[in-house]
């Protein structure tokens, strides 16, 4: 049997990562998180980054601004022939911005607030997968 596989990412959004009116982040930036934590997730599994070939579902729970603090988690939720299909969150651990008259007041979240939440699937073609059959990935195949 294979281990659960699962991945985190944690980072603060820069300055460069606003994009709209008010330092929003854009959306397509925990979609940028999430395929690192897919291609970790399928490294862990597989041994090889493989591909997205499609996400179902996409929400954008709650904004994201320039300084906050997300976290994104991924695990495998199915692993078919080639296809392994995948569940992603981003959540909010540390909110700044919060006063307007004192730009570093900040605080931590407890709990987190979830931004933004995606499944989707990813394929590693069989000729790349290097599992073996006790569920580890085999390092010294290479080329
Ligand atoms: C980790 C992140 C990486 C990236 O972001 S990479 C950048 C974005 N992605 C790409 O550029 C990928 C471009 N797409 C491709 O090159 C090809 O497209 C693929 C190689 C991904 C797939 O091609 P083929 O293997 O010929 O497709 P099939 O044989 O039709 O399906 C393979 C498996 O994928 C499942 N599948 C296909 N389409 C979908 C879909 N739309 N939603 C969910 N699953 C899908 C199938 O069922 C099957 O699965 P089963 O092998 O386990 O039976």
């Amino acid at each position: 049997m294979t281990a659960a596989v699962e991945s985190v990412i944690r980072l603060r959004m820069s300055e460069h990562d606003a994009h709209y009116g008010g330092r929003l982040v854009d959306g397509a930036r925990m979609l940028a998180l999430f395929g690192d934590i897919a291609t970790e997730l399928l490294i862990r599994l597989d041994g090889d980054e493989g591909l997205f070939v499609a996400y179902d579902c996409v929400e954008f729970r709650a904004p994201v601004y320039a300084g906050d603090y997300i976290e994104a988690r991924g695990r495998i939720t199915h692993v078919g022939n080639t296809s392994r299909k995948m569940e992603f969150t981003a959540s909010k651990v540390i909110e700044s911005n919060i006063h307007p008259d004192v730009p570093s007041a900040a605080r931590v979240l407890d709990p987190p607030v979830v931004v933004t939440y995606a499944t989707g699937t990813c394929v590693v073609p069989k000729d790349r997968q290097r599992r073996t059959a006790s569920g580890t990935v085999d390092g010294g195949a290479r080329g």
